[in-house]
């Protein structure tokens, strides 16, 4: 079998227009009973069968009386009205009796004695009583084509009489995941083995737009095997998705089959995340081949399968919502493609900030994470920095007023914070960097706080924020202290000791970032102890972060690195106590009556809070939530 090598490279325009060329799509209906119908489309309009209530009704309970009898009664001239002559007693819902024209409340009758009643003022002809047809009259138009139904319409349609209703039919959608390399969710994935998630993905988009799904078995990368499967699902489908194998390489067979089987009539479009797409048919039923990848896969699906599932449902596609915003990360492109960046979106000050994340179409993080979708056009090698972009919103619009962006030092109390400020309603954007840049970003005014671990050598942090913020007032607040320490090597084989052992001969370092807390660490102790950096093997090897440090040296590519305790732990490594560092935020006076900030406040200062950074190892809560400096001058 030779190898699908040249894909095509069209626009997304032209892609759409060519498979809806290739299509006939016809949206079906059918009738189905109102009380089944949450959430489908109306085809047809429902009119009342009946005038609803049928009857005139009293609206209370009381008596019925005739309006003209109650003529001039007021508290000094009341009027007493004779009971079945007068009056009548009646409850609410009861039909009105043909002679009498009004009710009044029984709160406001006085029974002068048996069959006879005083009241104290008049009422006027139709007074508490629901007139023929006040719901509904008959004929009357309920609800309109394109409904969705939801309670109240079910309701309405069954007081009009009506049970059967006529719906767009749901458009089934039939998931083939291809690959011999997934497995089932809830396995335990060996070397080369991915779990199975697309499948789950595509099926809940489906979900939400109304669709049916049929889910099918995970396909072996085998020719005829996928093959098969396709032929038996198509005929019974109303959209089919085969998912992977839509490349080019040896085992991508999807293309090869549906051109086989039917039309292939895309294949390759000049997007990323996606370019390998398939569009096809087979007979009538679209089929749609989603590259592995899965942002690939859920924005391919996004762009391409959903207009077709709303045209089979009877529906135009849902219009997309835009917000500007200033980009905060110049973003390079290929030119050519037309690439979807997710984005998150932050307020910061007056103006809606995008932030790039993860662009691997891998990273599925990258939509959980993402308020919006970033364009950049395929005329275009990229956006520069600080431009303004319009960004397709993903989420509500007052998302990006309720996210709070932090920049700086990693701590694992960071991701408590987090979790305990999304249950007020904040989101923590945090961009783990080191403590220098945290504060670099916070003094240009692209973050709302940093987080550091800076402390000076005289126990000040005046040095470190006199530099970054020289006139500007910023608050310092404690969120705990950390165990930080030697990470040695399970069982720590090679006896280290401490600082003066990293330059014995066959011991191999790891380093940090230069501003980075453990960096400044290291560098002041070996200073004190008067100890060559160039002395000690893999000095001048560098991780960004904590967790790849100790990935390292669990993986054995070193002996010994500076990081936490709670680190080592995590990997099962040894540790060797250094000193005891404060991890801090530092909030600029401007934001601190931010309601996003006060609640960061409240959280920091929750003894729930404190309670869970004390089970972390090594951490210590006794200064959380304190203000520790406050302006220049005191610092
Ligand atoms: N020589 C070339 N190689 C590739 C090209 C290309 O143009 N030339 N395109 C790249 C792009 S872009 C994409 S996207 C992928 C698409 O590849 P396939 O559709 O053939 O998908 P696979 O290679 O089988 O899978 C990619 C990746 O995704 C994982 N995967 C697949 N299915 C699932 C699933 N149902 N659930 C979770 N994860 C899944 C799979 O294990 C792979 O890791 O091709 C590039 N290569
Ligand atoms: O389409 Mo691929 O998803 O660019 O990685």
């Amino acid at each position: 079998m030779s190898r699908n090598i040249y894909l095509d490279n069209v626009s997304v325009e032209e892609a759409r227009e060519k498979w809806q060329e290739a299509l006939t799509i016809k949206a079906t209906t059918e009738k189905i009973d109102i009380r089944e119908a949450t959430g489908r489309r109306l085809a047809k309009p429902v009119r009342a069968k009946l005038s609803t209530p049928s009857y005139y009704a009293s609206a209370m309970d009381g008596i019925a009386l005739s309006a003209t009898d109650t003529v001039g009664a007021t508290e000094r001239t009341p009027v007493q009205l004779q009971e079945g002559k007068e009056y009548q007693l009646i409850d609410t819902g009861d039909p009105l009796p043909e002679e009498f024209d009004a009710v009044m409340m029984i709160e406001k009758v006085n029974q002068i004695k048996e069959g006879i009643v005083e009241i104290e003022e008049s009422v006027a002809p139709g007074q508490n009583v629901r007139s023929v047809g006040e719901s509904l009259v008959k004929g009357q138009l309920i609800l309109t084509v394109g409904t969705k139904i939801g309670p109240y319409d079910i309701g309405l349609v069954l007081e009009g009489g009506v049970t059967e209703v006529t719906v767009y039919t749901q458009p089934q959608v039939d998931i083939i995941p291809t690959g011999s390399e997934l497995i089932e969710p809830g396995r335990s994935p060996q070397p080369g083995q991915i779990i199975e998630y697309n499948s789950e993905v595509i099926k809940n988009l489906v979900l939400n737009w109304g669709g049916k799904v049929m889910q099918r078995d995970i396909t072996p990368d085998k020719y005829e095997e996928i093959k098969e499967k396709i032929q038996q699902v198509t005929q019974e489908s109303d959209l089919v998705a085969i998912i992977a194998g839509s490349s080019a390489g040896r085992e991508d067979y999807t293309a090869q089959i549906v051109a086989e089987l039917g039309e292939v009539v895309v294949h390759g479009v000049s997007i990323k995340p996606g370019g390998p797409v398939i569009l096809g048919r087979i007979g009538d039923t679209p089929v749609i081949g989603l590259p592995g990848y899965p942002v690939a896969s859920a924005l391919n699906f996004r762009l391409f399968a959903q207009p077709i599932l709303y045209q089979l449902a009877g529906l135009s596609t849902p219009e997309t919502k835009e917000v500007k915003a200033i980009l905060n990360k110049k973003l390079v492109s290929k030119l050519g493609f037309r690439e979807f960046v997710r984005a998150k979106l932050v307020k910061l000050d007056n103006q809606i900030v995008a932030v790039p994340l993860a662009r691997s179409s891998g990273v599925i993080g990258s939509l959980v994470e993402a308020d919006g979708l970033v364009t950049i056009s395929e005329y275009s090698e990229g956006i520069d920095k600080g431009s303004e972009v319009n960004v397709e919103l993903l989420v509500n619009q007052s998302k990006p007023a309720e996210t709070l962006m932090i920049n700086g030092s990693n701590d694992h109390s960071l991701d408590l914070l987090k979790n305990k400020l999304a249950q007020q309603g904040v989101d923590l954007l945090t961009q783990p960097t080191n403590s220098l840049a945290g504060l670099t970003t916070l003094s240009r005014g692209e973050s709302h706080l940093a987080s550091i671990n800076l402390l000076d050598s005289d126990g000040q942090y005046r040095q470190s924020l006199d530099r970054y913020f020289p006139t500007e007032d910023v608050k310092v607040v404690n969120l705990a202290y950390r165990q930080q320490g030697l990470i040695v090597t399970a069982g720590n084989p090679k006896n280290i000791t401490g600082i003066a052992d990293l330059v014995v001969n066959d011991l191999v370092f790891i380093n940090r970032q230069q501003g980075s807390g453990a960096r400044m660490l290291i560098d002041n102790q070996l200073a004190k102890l008067n100890i060559d950096s160039t002395k000690i093997s893999g000095y001048q090897q560098v991780k960004q972060n904590d967790v790849t440090l100790a990935t390292t040296i669990a993986q054995g590519g070193a002996d010994v690195g500076v990081g936490t305790l709670v680190t080592a732990q995590v990997f099962d490594l040894d540790f060797i106590p250094l000193r005891k560092e404060r991890i801090d935020l530092v909030i600029p006076n401007q934001y601190w009556t931010d309601t996003r900030i006060k609640e960061l406040f409240k959280v920091i200062c929750s003894s729930d809070f404190k309670a869970e950074i004390n089970q972390l190892a090594g951490y210590d809560t006794s200064q959380t939530g304190q203000v520790l400096t406050d302006g220049p001058t005191s610092r």
